[in-house]
């Protein structure tokens, strides 16, 4: 099939390269030129603009976004008034989904199809290919299936499920139509979510086995307020990164996550590339709302997303209520640690 990429930054430009290699023929645009003409010399069709990638698309087209949010909005304004009827947009972005329903009936009474693309597998998916949760109607995914199927793993590394008998649908090939406008979008949402729980709870299991020597030190870090009751039983020098390759090999918790851990921990054991602000790009604070408007429980990924805001240091000012709290009813002054 033919398809026109926008945004060709990490994401876009490997979308385009895995879909070339599976044959299919793509138009590029981004508004860096640079990343445009790499991707021209791999194969793809250069377009200057977004009116000349429209102009250079086969009708119906195919227009997929892999922008950062904050265009989204305003480059799918632009491309709407160049396309035609029948031809479809897919974003494949990490796009709010309720952006979804209404970008999708902004575009309906034009006879443009809108497709939402939840697309996961970071700066790696160009070797293992890309998780794809898919929203929209029927007839416009089912046209693109054979771009979904090219960028999706296919049965990939992961062993046939024991139990499942199922031998329709896709989901086994790594990509799979979750419902109508915005489903795909929701279904990877809660996978950010999930995402921020499973980091969250690594993390911290290693930063305790990190500490594990608190009783070796002359003081423990938080000596003047919290002593260690029994030294003793904290005089553990583990190597952190050798436990994060272990847990690699047969343990319950092996995953991607904890291979990613690993590797960067076999770089720098410090990790002093890194001062730990953690950053948050929407998807877990949505995946909160969502649970507490659906009144479901998610402690793990709330605690996950605050833990985010707690290591940009955003709750300064609630700290210091609580100092002052504590000074004024106790007349507890602040210690340095
Ligand atoms: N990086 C990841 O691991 C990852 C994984 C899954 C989903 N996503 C999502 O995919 C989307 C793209 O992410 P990315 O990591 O590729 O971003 P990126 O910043 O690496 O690339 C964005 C590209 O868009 C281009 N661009 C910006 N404004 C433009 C405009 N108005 N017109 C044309 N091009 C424009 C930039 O020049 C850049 O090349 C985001 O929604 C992101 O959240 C990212
Ligand atoms: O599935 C994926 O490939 C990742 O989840 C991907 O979507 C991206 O790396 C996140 O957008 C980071 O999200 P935060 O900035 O919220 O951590």
């Amino acid at each position: 099939m033919q398809l026109g990429m926008i945004g060709l930054g990490r994401m876009g430009a490997n979308l385009v390269r895995r879909l070339m290699r599976d044959g299919h023929r793509c138009v590029v645009y981004d508004l860096d030129r640079e990343a445009v003409q790499k991707l021209e010399k791999e194969g793809a069709t250069a377009a200057s603009s977004l009116h000349d990638l429209v102009d250079k698309l086969e009708k119906p087209r195919n227009a997929w976004l892999m922008l950062p949010a904050g265009v989204v909005q305003s480059t799918l304004d632009q491309l709407a008034a160049l396309l035609d009827p029948g031809d479809t947009v897919i974003d494949g972005g990490n796009s709010y989904y309720r952006d979804d329903i209404t970008r999708a009936k902004q575009l309906a009474p034009r006879g443009v199809h809108y497709v939402d693309c939840g697309t996961s597998g970071g700066v790696w998916g160009l070797e293992r290919g890309y998780c794809l949760m898919i929203g929209g109607e029927e007839e416009a995914v089912g046209r693109l299936d054979p771009v979904f199927r090219a960028i999706a793993p296919g049965t990939g590394n992961a062993e046939p499920t024991p139990g499942r008998t199922r031998t329709d649908g896709t989901a086994s090939q790594g990509y799979l139509h979750c419902g109508p406008s915005g489903a795909g979008h929701f279904v990877k949402m809660v996978h950010n979510g999930v995402e921020y729980g499973m980091m969250a709870a690594i993390a911290e299991g290693l930063g305790i086995i990190k500490h594990a020597d608190a009783g070796l030190r002359s003081r423990s870090v938080d000596a003047e307020t919290a002593p260690l009751r029994e030294p003793e039983a904290y005089r553990y020098e583990i190597d952190v990164a050798e436990v994060a390759e272990v847990w690699r090999r047969g343990s319950v918790v092996g995953s991607w996550l904890v291979d990613l851990v690993a590797d960067a921990l076999s770089r720098s054991p410090e990790l002093d590339d890194f001062a730990g602000r953690v950053s948050d790009s929407g998807e877990g604070r949505w995946t909160v709302i969502a649970a507490v408007e659906e009144s479901v429980p998610a402690p793990v990924i709330s605690a996950a997303l605050t833990e985010r805001y707690e290591s940009r240091a955003l709750g300064e000012f609630r700290d210091k209520v609580l100092s002052a709290m504590r000074g004024e009813f106790g007349g507890h002054a602040e210690k340095a640690r």
